[in-house]
Formats: structure tokens, C-alpha cells, sequence
């Protein structure tokens, strides 16, 4: 651009210069020192950074001429030194030449050849202004000592004298230079300057490519401002710069964001924890309080999270003077309050789960789950029967991976109870909890399985399509009027294979053994599906519990016996609830791992919650981790249990060990017995009742009631006293020893000393009949729960259990049964025996039917170990389809034909 600048060239001065033709532009050689204007304009930070820059740059060249010394010719160094010169590539010979002159060593780059002649003068040579101009050049010296990464040899400490030397011998250009800036050379000078020019230039260029590096460094110039702006992290910063040296701006930038990111992240921590520490620690109301108040629901709810909090870190949050116990109790009553629980329920819960789960688990049980139905595959396909639905409106979907059969319904413009699907038969409205035991059990065609508690006939006819309608499949329900529902589904489901019966379950091996399999879906106080029956959470007590654990038990030892450990293709027994509490899953499986030759082998089902091995205080056997649970919150389907037997003899079992564990069962209800408080207790129950059953002293240990809670109790034992309550489990809180619940009617049975328990399926069919007789003096009244019976069964359209007693409005309104509350019965108020006799007029069909007697039904386990041992000998195979042909069994027959 523009005309080219002549140096060589000297304007010549003198007359008639005016009329000569312009010459050539004349460029100040200030032009040609943009560094030194750059200078000027700096800032002092810049200069700093700029010094920094140059420091690294010098050291940088310093070790890669290093490195090509080592590998390559000098005068190639010397070459690429001399490139930098633009105006007088010729001269690069010369000034090789000059430059071995002034340094043996080439190493040092050559930023600025030294002038000719120059080299000569006086060691320094320097006149005082250039001693001024020198001072950058000194600290570049300066620079190069402390170079960090040097390796520290000899050689580089002689490279930088070297270099000393020769940046020395420069400055004899750069005196030039400094000279014509000054403007005071002389003309004669001035060739010899404009030499000195083109060597500062070449010296310049060289700084102004370098500078174009570290211009590159702009970026980083950036963030040593923002280092400015954070002294704090400087230092941290500083030291992370040599090894940030490899790095992209970026990725140096990034690394300080991430810092400061982290720093301002714990600091919110720390201010965090502060807060939350100086926040007031919650107060637990005492019980003045507690009685003026009236909380609204929000309160309930906010107390709940602050005791939940308190009991998350109690050692943080705690009040000094208060006890684990009083937060507990507060949150249970809260619990109560906003879930509309009893004091019972809530407390089997929150023994069984732990609070945070709990909490989910009462939330999700207040939500219905979804509906689903079964698809009958003996009538159709589930694609087929879910493209009639949709057209009808019912948008659906298959319930998950698990099961070919299932649809999940989630909304229908319909009732799908009234489809002409469903009265075809096409499917069966069924929880998907209840697709499992079925699942569990794996009938196969052409056998011969007994669902023994069947109504209404949900999993039974999905145990018939699975068979295929081969086979045959035994349909029991101990209900009358729920098994005409068994009768008409199995009818409209087009199941063909089937015999439904109406018999008490627990004497099944009396009417028939030798099954494949053989499925218990007992019945329990449905704790699992309190979403579809809300009144579960404020009408169970301990009592129920009981009460359902005696006969689950029973029925398990039943259905254990009816099955045929030789099958070839089964043997086994799928046990469901659909009930959460222990006492009524694990408990049982337990039990009767101990009573039978069983053990418990996979369910089959790929998902679903482990059963408990341990339960508080108890230990159950190792293998029940094989059996699982359900819960709302966690599988969005009903609380529910499926556990699943194989049967591996069909003798009972009447090992050593069970031996000892009996007789330590006999010795715990022994001492038990003798403690004051039980002794006390069963002293005056024999003088009222002078019956041979003794209450097992469960309060052995237990807290004294104060008068009032005592005087509730009685009257709630009064109302919920039934022939079914045998006090029979140990409690799960603060029992150290408790009762068996078999002690009582080993009693009895040594003094009936009945043949029932001898075999299976040889019960003599006279035996119940004396026995209930006797039984039945010293319990409760049957009709009293028949009519119970009769309530639940026309009030509950679920296929739960509908044994269970009327609600018990004391247990709501006293918190119910506290399991450390065992005192079974009063004889000052209620002596034994007396039976609560529901008004004749009022007695039903329902009374009529078999009835359920727990104490009716022999127990093994209760037997004397001497006569067991007898029983063991005589005890036979069971075999198939035998029946007795005198009897009651005779009458049961006939009604089994009708
Ligand atoms: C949970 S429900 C069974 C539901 C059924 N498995 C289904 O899927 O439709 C329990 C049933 O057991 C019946 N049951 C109660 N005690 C019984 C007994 N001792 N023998 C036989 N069945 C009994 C009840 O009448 C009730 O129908």
C-alpha cells in the first residue's frame, strides 16, 4: 500500500530543493515501534501482565532453541533467528557470522543482531540514556533466572551467561535506535543508523510476533482481570496458572467458574446448617396443652413433620427432657388423627415400617388403585377383548410385563360390570394383587387342585383357564351365600372343570387330600387394602388379629395335609393374604414350617417386596426372605403377601427339635404363667370359670393400666370376646416372653386325647363334634360371631375376609389394643364361658353354615411330644380323593350335591 519507504536514500539538501520532484515518503522510525506507543498506552496491570507474558515467551524460546540445539545445527537456529529480519535477508551470512563473534553459544535466540563495529567499543558502551533504555533488557535478564522449569544443569546456567552476553551486544542496536528516537543524531551518523533502524526493526517484528502470541492470550488476560476482581481465589488461581499453561481459555475459565461454583455452594451449606440450627427446636405440647387445643388438620399435619423431623436426628432436635416414647406417641395420636387410623393399626404400622416409608404407604393407601380386570382366556384373547372394550369406550392398557392377562382400566364410559363382554365372560374384575397367588401357584393342565378358601371365585377361575378347563379344580368357601358368587362366575366364565363345595376349610383333609396343589387365600383383616375398605383402618384390633392368625394357621396346616407330596407334578401350596401385619404372614409360614414337612421354595414372581426374616424382637426362618410382599405405595396394587410351599413328605414331622421347641413353648408358658400379675390373673379366672383354660399371663412385663384405660379395657374385651380369641402370638413390642398360644388346648387334648391329629385325612368324624362341645364352655359364644360373619360378608363386596368382628368403636375411640396390652380377659366383669348371644330371631341362614371353630381344630403341635411320637408312627400316606363315608362328612356330602 502506498509508495515504499526509502532508507538508503539521504534527501538532498541545499537551493532549488523546492522545484525538485517529491521524493519518496519519509516514515519516522517511531512509525516502526508500535510496541513502544503500545507501552505508553498500557495500563499498569497490563505492563504486569505484558511483563508476565514476555517472561513466559523468553523462557518458552529459551527451551525450544534448547531442545533444537540438541537435536540440530546452530546455524539452523541462527537461520530461524534471522527470519524474523525482513528487510535484509541477505545479510543472514554476515550476521551468523557476527552473532558466532559475540557467542561461542547459539542457544540464545537472537533477538537483535549487534551492529557491525560496534562490538569493539568499550564492554559496556553504553552512554547514560542508554543505560536508561537498558533497564528492560536487564529484566529480561532477571527473567531467566528464575525460571522455574529450567532443569537447573550447568548447561543452562552457561546458556544464560551466554545469553547475558549477547542481549548485552544487542543493546548496541537498540543504543541506535534509542538515539534516532531522540532525534539529536547526526547526519553523518545517520546510515549507520538507519542500519541500527533495520536491526531494531528486526528486533521489533520479532517482539511484534511474539506479541501476536500473546495476543492469543488475550483470553487469559481476561480472567486475570476477574482474578482482579477476586483477590480471595488469587493466590489459588496463581498457582493453578503453570499448570493451566496446557489448557484452552476456556477450559481455564471453566475451571475457575467450577470453583467459585463450589465455593459458593459450601458457603450456602454452612449458612444452611446455621439456619436450620438456630431455628427454635419444636416444643412437644404437654398435656394441659394438648386437651385445650383444638387442631385444625393443617396443624396435625405440620406437628406430624416437625415430630417426624425431631425423630430423623433425635439427639439434635430433642427437647432434654423428653423421651424417644413421648414423640412417638405424640406422632402416633397426629398419625391417627389425619389418617383417620386407630391407635392399633397405626402402631402395627409404624412397628412394620420405617416413618418415612410409612408415610408413603398411609398416603398411597388413601388413594384408590387402579382398576383392572382379568382376561378369561378360555373365552377369548386379551387383544381381542381389549379392542371390544375401547370401541365401547373403555380406555385401557395391559397391566405390565408381568401378566398376559391383565388390563389396567383407566376410565370406561361404561360400567364394566355390565358390558355385554363381562356377561359373556370375557373377563373378571379382579385387583392385580390377586393375578399373583394364582401366578405363585403355576396350576397345570390335568391336574387336581383345591382352592380352599375360593369365594368369590376370582383366583379359582383363573387357576380353571389356566388348566384349561382340564382337570379338576375344588372351589371350598366355608360362606354360603359367597359361594353362589363362586357358582355364577365360574357359570359365566364358562369353567366347566370345576366342583364348588361349601365346607369349613380347617377339616378339609377329612373330606379329601391327595391335591396337586392347593391354594390358601385366607382370610385375614385386610390391613392391605384399606383404599377399597376404609373402614379396615379404624375397626381392626388385636383381637382380630388373633383371631385370624389361629385360623390362618389352621387352615395352612390343613391345606398342607390335603396336598400330595408325591405329586408328580406338584406338591405344593401357594399361602396369600391380603393383610401387611406379620402376624398373619410371616407368623404363619413360620409356624407351619415348624408343624409340617414343607419348605418354602420362589414364588416365581420377579418383583415384589421380601418377606420379613425378623420382626423386632422375633426371628423367623431364614428362608422367608423367599416369599414377598406388596404394598400400595411401592407396586401400586393392594397390600398383599404370597408365600409358596412345596411339600416334601407327606408324614409329619415330629423331630427332635420340635421336641425341645415344644417343650421350651411349655416352659416360657410355664414361667409366664408364674409371674404374680398372671398367676394372680388365672387364679381368679379358674375360681369364676373352673375350666381348665388359663390365660398365659401376657402382661407379664407389662406396664400396670391405670384404672380407667383397665376399665375400657374390660368393657372392649366384653364386646369383642368370641370363641376365636386364643391370645396365641407373641407381641412385637416389649414382650420379653411370651404365651404359646398352643398351651391351652394341649390341655384340653391331653384330657380328650382325640385320634384327629393322628394322620391326615383320618380324623374320626365324631371327635370335632365332642371336642367343640367341650371347647366351647370355656370361649365365647359362635353365634355372636356368625352374626359378625353376616355383617361383613353384606358389607364388604371385596373378596376379603369377612370373618372378622363388628367394629370395635372402643378400640377407636382408646386407641384400640395396644400389643402391650394383653390382658385378655377380666373375670370381675365378664366371666369365662359366658357367651354374648345375638337374639335368636335375629340368627340367620349364616348361622346354620359350618362355622369356624379355632379351638375346634386339631393342632399337632399341641399334642404331648409322647403322644406325637405315637402319632408319628401311626401316621399314614394320604390318598387321593378318600373320603369318609360315615359321620358328619355324610351330611356335608349331600350338601355338596346340593
Ligand atoms: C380372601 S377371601 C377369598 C377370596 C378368593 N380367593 C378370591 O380370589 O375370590 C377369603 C374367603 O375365605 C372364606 N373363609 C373364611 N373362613 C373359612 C374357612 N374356615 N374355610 C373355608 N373358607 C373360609 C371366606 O368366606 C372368604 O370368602
Amino acid at each position: 500500500m502506498g509508495r515504499k519507504a526509502e532508507y538508503s536514500e539521504k534527501p538532498k539538501k541545499g537551493p532549488g530543493r523546492k522545484a525538485r520532484k517529491q521524493g519518496a515518503p519519509v516514515f519516522r522510525k517511531q512509525s516502526f515501534a508500535p510496541m513502544e506507543e503500545e507501552e505508553k498506552k498500557l495500563s499498569h496491570r497490563q505492563k504486569q501482565r505484558s511483563v508476565k507474558r514476555e517472561q513466559k515467551k523468553v523462557v518458552q524460546k529459551a527451551k525450544l532453541q534448547e531442545k533444537r540445539a540438541k537435536g540440530k545445527q546452530p546455524q539452523q537456529v541462527k537461520r530461524k533467528t534471522a527470519y524474523n529480519s525482513d528487510s535484509e535477508p541477505e545479510n543472514e551470512d554476515e550476521e551468523v557470522v557476527q552473532q558466532k563473534e559475540a557467542s561461542s553459544d547459539e542457544e540464545v535466540p537472537q533477538l537483535v543482531p549487534a551492529p557491525k563495529g560496534q562490538k569493539s567499543k568499550a564492554p559496556k558502551g553504553f552512554t547514560d540514556d542508554n543505560d536508561a533504555w537498558l533497564k528492560p533488557k536487564k529484566l529480561k535478564k532477571q527473567v531467566k533466572q528464575p525460571e522455574p522449569e529450567s532443569d537447573g544443569d550447568k548447561d543452562d546456567e552457561d546458556l544464560e551467561e551466554d545469553s547475558e552476553a549477547e542481549l548485552e551486544d544487542d543493546s548496541d542496536g537498540e543504543d541506535g535506535l534509542e538515539a534516532e528516537e531522540s532525534g539529536e543524531e547526526e547526519e553523518d551518523d545517520e546510515e549507520e543508523d538507519d542500519s541500527d533502524n533495520d536491526t531494531a526493526q528486526i528486533g521489533k517484528l520479532a517482539d511484534l510476533s511474539d506479541d501476536e502470541e500473546a495476543n492469543s492470550d488475550d483470553d487469559f488476560d481476561v480472567s486475570g482481570d476477574e482474578d482482579g476482581t477476586d483477590a480471595a481465589s488469587d493466590s489459588d488461581e496463581d498457582e493453578d496458572d503453570d499448570d493451566d499453561d496446557d489448557k484452552l481459555p476456556i477450559e481455564r475459565a471453566n475451571k475457575k467458574l467450577k470453583k467459585r461454583e463450589a465455593k459458593e455452594a459450601q458457603l450456602a451449606d454452612d449458612e444452611m446448617l446455621e439456619t436450620v440450627d438456630r431455628q427454635d427446636v419444636f416444643q412437644l405440647p404437654n398435656e394441659a396443652e394438648e386437651a385445650e387445643k383444638d387442631l385444625t388438620l393443617q396443624e396435625v399435619q405440620q406437628r406430624i413433620k416437625d415430630v417426624s423431623l425431631v425423630l430423623s436426628d433425635f439427639k439434635k432436635y430433642r427437647q432434654a427432657d423428653r423421651s424417644r416414647g413421648e414423640y412417638i406417641d405424640l406422632l402416633r395420636k397426629d398419625l391417627c388423627l389425619y389418617y383417620s387410623y386407630n391407635e392399633f393399626l397405626m402402631e402395627k404400622l409404624m412397628d412394620m415400617l420405617p416413618l418415612t416409608e410409612l408415610m408413603e404407604y398411609l398416603e398411597a393407601s388413601e388413594i384408590a388403585r387402579p382398576l383392572t380386570i382379568r382376561t378369561n382366556t378360555l373365552k377369548t384373547r386379551r387383544r381381542d377383548l381389549a379392542g371390544a372394550l375401547i370401541n365401547r369406550g373403555v380406555n385401557l392398557d395391559p397391566l405390565g410385563k408381568w401378566t398376559k392377562v391383565g388390563l389396567v382400566v383407566f376410565n370406561s364410559q361404561v360400567p364394566l360390570g355390565a358390558t355385554p363382554e363381562y356377561l359373556a365372560g370375557h373377563y373378571m374384575i379382579q385387583g392385580a394383587s390377586s393375578l399373583l397367588p394364582v401366578m405363585a401357584l403355576a396350576p397345570q393342565e390335568n391336574e387336581r387342585i383345591l382352592d380352599m378358601c375360593s369365594a368369590p371365585g376370582g383366583k379359582g377361575s383363573h387357576i380353571a383357564s389356566i388348566m384349561k378347563n382340564t382337570g379338576v379344580l375344588f372351589a371350598n368357601d366355608s360362606n354360603r351365600d359367597r359361594i353362589k358368587a363362586i357358582v355364577a362366575n365360574f357359570h359365566r366364565l364358562g369353567i366347566v372343570n370345576a366342583v364348588v363345595s361349601c365346607e369349613d376349610g380347617t377339616k378339609f383333609r377329612n373330606i379329601m387330600t391327595g391335591f396337586d396343589r392347593v391354594l390358601l387365600d385366607a382370610p385375614c383383616t385386610g390391613t392391605g387394602v384399606v383404599s377399597k375398605d376404609p373402614s379396615v383402618k379404624t375397626t381392626k384390633s388385636d383381637v382380630d388379629v388373633q383371631r385370624c392368625y389361629n385360623l390362618q394357621r389352621k387352615l395352612l396346616l390343613t391345606a398342607i395335609d390335603c396336598t400330595d407330596a408325591k405329586s408328580s407334578s406338584g406338591g405344593y401350596i401357594v399361602y396369600s393374604t391380603c393383610s401387611v401385619l406379620p402376624e398373619e404372614n410371616e407368623w404363619v409360614i413360620d409356624y407351619a414350617l415348624k408343624k409340617r414337612n414343607v419348605k418354602l421354595v420362589p414364588t416365581g414372581l420377579d418383583f415384589g417386596v421380601e418377606g420379613f426374616t425378623k420382626f423386632r424382637q422375633h426371628r423367623f426362618h431364614p428362608s422367608l426372605n423367599l416369599t414377598k410382599r406388596y404394598y400400595p405405595h411401592t407396586h401400586n396394587m393392594d397390600g398383599f403377601y404370597v408365600a409358596k410351599l412345596k411339600k416334601f413328605s407327606n408324614t409329619i414331622p415330629i423331630t427332635k427339635e420340635q421336641q425341645e421347641e415344644d417343650e421350651k413353648q411349655l416352659d416360657e408358658a410355664i414361667e409366664a404363667e408364674t409371674t404374680p400379675e398372671a398367676a394372680k390373673e388365672v387364679e381368679e379366672e379358674e375360681s369364676k370359670d373352673k375350666g381348665p383354660r388359663k390365660l398365659l399371663g401376657k402382661r407379664a412385663g407389662k406396664p400396670s393400666f391405670t384404672e380407667i384405660e383397665q376399665e375400657l379395657k374390660k368393657k372392649k374385651r366384653e364386646e369383642s370376646k368370641t370363641k376365636y380369641v386364643a391370645k396365641v402370638f407373641e407381641q412385637p413390642v416389649k414382650a420379653p416372653k411370651k404365651p404359646k398360644p398352643e398351651q391351652p388346648l394341649e390341655k384340653k387334648e391331653k384330657k380328650s386325647q382325640t385320634p384327629v391329629e393322628k394322620t391326615n385325612g383320618t380324623e374320626s368324624p365324631s371327635k370335632p363334634a365332642a371336642k367343640k362341645t367341650k371347647v366351647n364352655g370355656n370361649v365365647p359364644a359362635p353365634k355372636a360371631d356368625a352374626k359378625s360373619f353376616k355383617k361383613k360378608n353384606q358389607a364388604n363386596a371385596n373378596d376379603r375376609d369377612s370373618t372378622t368382628k363388628p367394629v370395635d368403636k372402643k378400640s377407636t375411640a382408646n386407641g384400640g389394643d395396644s400389643p402391650a396390652k394383653p390382658k385378655a380377659k377380666d373375670p370381675k366383669t365378664k366371666p369365662q364361658g359366658k357367651v354374648q348371644q345375638p337374639p335368636k330371631s335375629k340368627a340367620s341362614k349364616l348361622d346354620k353354615a359350618p362355622r369356624i371353630d379355632v379351638d375346634d381344630i386339631p393342632i399337632l403341635e399341641g399334642k404331648p411330644i409322647k403322644k406325637q411320637n405315637k402319632l408319628k408312627q401311626k401316621s399314614k400316606q394320604i390318598g387321593h380323593l378318600k373320603k369318609s363315608k360315615t359321620g358328619p362328612n355324610v351330611g356335608k356330602k349331600q350338601k355338596f350335591k346340593k
